[in-house]
């Protein structure tokens, strides 16, 4: 599991293993840290040019004391301070008794001293910062020419807790961070920014952090979610997912998403509505009925919504059944927040943005700045499980850290491909995984699927759900490397 730290929570864990060792030693183990990174990168640190962009705070201290490593090691390095009188003071003397240069950001040469620079180390403002950067750090960010970036702990202008980006922020080609993710570096926007992340030990415990805010599932978390039937299970024990989607006007939504639930996990797939006829022809294994859902047959997850149209009285049903509920697409627009908020099994939702943005009654531009509040606050007012679609996908509940998706493509923004997501996590959900998990494996499962199809080329939503056995036949093996 990838887990980050809200800034509070990190400054909270620093205070703790500060007051057990000598003073200083958590910016050494730091500096030392991103020494060695920039150093990995340059392959050749004798002669190489480095130019660090050093503001007010220790994050900068970190930038200077870096420096001075690679300027004994021979690197030509020169610091642009933002803020001189503000520097951190002993780095600066490091650096100095390195043989570093040091330039002030007004001084003319600045801007050639960013531009000539073979690797430039962002150290304008760390877990200290506000905002996004400003006019005399964007201006030197923007002179940077063929350099590699190496942004200090998370990229400058990106909000560590959130990783919202208001006004300018640095592009790094990979981050150096200290002690623990922060929830920035994994959500986009600021995920984008931040490059390939790389955490650097300070010492830092996860008892000294305290409350994860954000985790990402790695490969083995996936292992150890994915149901597995035993020798005993039938399809009852394995579960039954009752799919109801699809309208006269759109059978194409039933079918892909009875294509994603056949890949989940459950037992058996029911399907329940107009499109039964489209259905059965292209997987005849499916469970079909055309009359009212409450009169299917037993099923122990329901996934509603996926072109359904303006079928209220289906979900309704739904709704009402005492058994997980998963809702997508249309089924989003009709459930009413009282109705979810009210029932007593747990629900799912999955909105992209924009219906996020209808349902919370914002611009769609506002949800996806602010994705991670925007995924907490449905997950409040709904009391449900909340999985938003997009370049992050997120999968928020009233507690717990936000579960984030590390894999996708964005080739998956394709019609259809969300329809093969309902699908396959309410068969998770009927396969006995709780909310918070059926919604970020099958993302996890989801999106590996697409770069499988895709492979950086346009794919169709079935050929993404096609994709599912072979991700799970990679995911699930106990023997890989
Ligand atoms: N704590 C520890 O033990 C360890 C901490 N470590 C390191 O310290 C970092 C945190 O250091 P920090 O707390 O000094 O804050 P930091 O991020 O450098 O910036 C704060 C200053 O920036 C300014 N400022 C604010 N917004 C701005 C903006 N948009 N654009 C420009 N300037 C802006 C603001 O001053 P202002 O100008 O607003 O008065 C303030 O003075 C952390 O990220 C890690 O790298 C590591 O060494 C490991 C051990
Ligand atoms: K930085």
């Amino acid at each position: 599991m990838r887990t980050a730290y809200s800034v509070e929570s990190v400054r909270a864990g620093e205070r703790v293993v500060m007051d057990r060792g000598p003073e200083g030693v958590l910016m050494q183990r730091a500096a030392a840290g991103l020494a060695a990174e920039c150093a990995r990168l340059l392959g050749k640190v004798y002669g190489a040019r480095v130019t660090l962009l050093v503001g007010s705070g220790d994050n900068g201290g970190d930038a200077l004391y870096a420096g001075a490593r690679l300027a004994r090691r021979g690197a030509g390095v020169s610091a642009v301070l933002l803020a001189p009188e503000r520097a951190h003071t002993g780095g600066l003397a490091a650096l100095r008794a390195a043989g570093g240069l040091v330039v002030g950001a007004d001084e003319a040469r600045a801007e050639g001293v960013v531009a000539r620079a073979g690797l430039v180390v962002d150290g304008i403002v760390g877990i200290g910062g506000r905002g996004g950067l400003r006019e005399d750090a964007a201006r030197l960010v923007a002179a940077v020419r063929d350099a590699v970036v190496v942004a200090v702990d998370l990229p400058s202008g990106v909000d560590a807790d959130t990783g919202e980006v208001h006004g300018d922020a640095v592009r790094a080609d990979v981050t150096v961070t200290f002690g623990a993710y922060k929830p920035g570096l994994l959500i986009d926007p600021g995920r984008e920014y931040a490059g390939v992340v790389r955490l650097v030990d300070i010492g830092l415990a996860p008892a000294d952090l305290g409350r994860a805010e954000a985790e990402a599932l790695q490969f083995a978390d996936v292992e150890r979610l994915l149901p597995v039937p035993g020798g005993e299970s039938d399809k009852y024990r394995r579960g039954v997912v009752g799919i109801v989607a699809g309208s006269e006007r759109y059978p194409g939504a039933a079918v892909l998403a009875v294509a994603g639930a056949l890949r989940g996990g459950a037992g058996a797939v029911r399907y329940v509505g107009p499109a039964a006829d489209a259905v059965i022809a292209r997987f005849p294994e499916t469970l079909v009925s055309t009359g009212p859902p409450s009169k299917a047959g037993r099923v122990q997850a329901w996934v509603v919504g996926p072109g359904l149209g303006e079928d209220a009285e289906r979900l309704g049903e739904v709704l009402a059944a005492d058994v997980p509920v998963l809702i997508d697409a249309d089924g989003l627009r009709l459930a009413g927040e009282r109705d979810v908020r009210e029932r007593r099994a747990p629900t799912l939702l999955t909105p992209h943005a924009g219906e996020a943005a209808a349902l919370l009654g914002v611009a769609r531009e506002e949800v996806e700045a602010g994705r991670l509040s925007a995924a907490r606050e449905l997950a409040r007012r709904y009391g449900a499980t909340v999985l938003l679609k997009g370049s992050t996908t997120l999968v928020a509940s009233g507690e717990g850290p936000v579960r984030v998706n590390p894999t996708g493509t964005p080739w998956l923004a394709t019609a259809g491909s969300g329809d093969v997501l309902s699908g396959l996590a309410g068969s998770l959900l009927a396969a006995g995984l709780d909310a918070r998990d059926a919604g970020s494996v099958g993302a996890y499962l989801h999106g590996l699927a697409g770069r499988y199809a895709s492979e950086g080329a346009p794919v169709g939503a079935h050929d993404v759900a096609n994709a599912i056995p072979a991700v799970w036949r990679e995911v699930g093996r106990p023997d890989r490397g």
